[in-house]
């Protein structure tokens, strides 16, 4: 069997007496983007201090690529590219002596340094950018930076605490192309609370509350984790509500004005096909049918409650 490229075991950790988080365990075998969601103080920047390194778990085992960061840091670090909540930058170095001091920190041979910045910085679009001071950049490209840094040394694993945070709407747009493009060839897990942002950039979600897994799933699982209870029909033959309860299984219905209603099922996944067939039964005229799903702001307050 292959090596999990993260595997996580029981992890937990306390700040002094209080936990933060606690028996969380994982797997990830593939490359792509992995969202890490949770509430403010849910333990994201906990658990990712952790994988890095940076923080030594109180119980539980990481391992990297099959190496465990507790027993063996220095090889483990090797395969994982870090970028905090704050970017470790040095706002007085020009972006090129900036990779070279990260490049050193990482051990990239000496005769390596060079060409590892030019490979950086033209995957990170920021090769015209190389001999400016970093505190001169906008936000977006200093975020860049704080990537580039963070995929010097090619590693397998990458993690990225809040990457869009603070950015304009165009500098999020293309922060998110960039980290599209580095997980092709790795896996990225991005911490967030913006929802929009695990929709557009995330293939697999795990969300945790008070420092344990409330779930772990894909968008899709996450998206329909709440049952949905309702179906929005169109009728241009404008039957009454009376007239609706012939269909099978419906709890209620409601008019919602000119040919629109609601209907409302316990489960109202497989109700599609009985309500066309009802409808056509009685000349109902159906023009327009759709399952109402619960948006991801609503799963997300459900979840916050576990
Ligand atoms: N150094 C620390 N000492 C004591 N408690 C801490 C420390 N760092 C974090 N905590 C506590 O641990 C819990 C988890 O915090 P953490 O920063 O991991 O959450 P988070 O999900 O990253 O939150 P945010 O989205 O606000 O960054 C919180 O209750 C926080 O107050």
């Amino acid at each position: 069997m292959d090596t999990p490229i993260i595997h996580i075991e029981k992890l937990s950790h306390r700040y002094s007496v209080q936990w933060a988080v606690r028996d969380i365990s994982l797997e990830i075998m593939h490359h792509g983007i992995y969202g890490l969601l949770g509430s403010n103080g849910a333990g994201k920047s906990t658990i990712m201090n952790i994988m890095c390194g940076v923080l030594k778990q109180t119980e539980g085992d990481i391992f990297i690529k099959g190496i465990n960061t507790k027993t063996d840091p220095v090889e483990a670090k090797c395969h994982i590219g870090f970028l905090p909540q704050q970017p470790p930058l040095h706002l007085d170095l020009t972006v090129e002596e900036y990779l070279d001091y990260s490049a050193r920190l990482r051990y990239i041979p000496h005769k390596e340094i060079s060409k590892a910045i030019s490979e950086v910085v033209e995957r990170c679009g920021i090769s015209h950018f190389k001999k400016r001071l970093i505190r001169n950049l906008s936000g977006g490209y200093q975020q860049r930076v704080g990537i580039a840094q963070a995929i010097i040394h090619n590693p397998d694993f990458v993690v990225l605490d809040e990457p869009t945070n603070g950015l304009d709407p165009n500098q999020i747009v293309e922060i998110r192309g960039l980290i599209k493009e580095i997980a092709q060839e790795r896996t990225v897990i991005l911490s967030t609370h913006i929802l929009p942002e695990v929709q557009a950039t995330c293939e697999y979600i795990y969300m945790v509350e008070k420092g344990k897994m409330v779930f772990s799933g894909t968008v899709d699982e996450f998206d329909n984790y709440i049952l949905p209870t309702t179906i929005r029909v169109s009728l241009l033959a404008n039957p009454s509500v009376e007239e609706l309860k012939t269909i099978p299984g419906l709890l209620s219905a409601e008019h919602l004005g000119e040919t629109d209603y609601r209907l409302q099922f316990a489960d109202a996944r497989n109700m599609v096909d009985e309500i066309i067939e009802t409808c056509g039964v009685n000349n109902w005229r159906l023009s327009q049918v759709y399952l109402e799903k619960n948006s991801l702001d609503v799963v997300f307050a459900e979840l916050s409650k576990k």
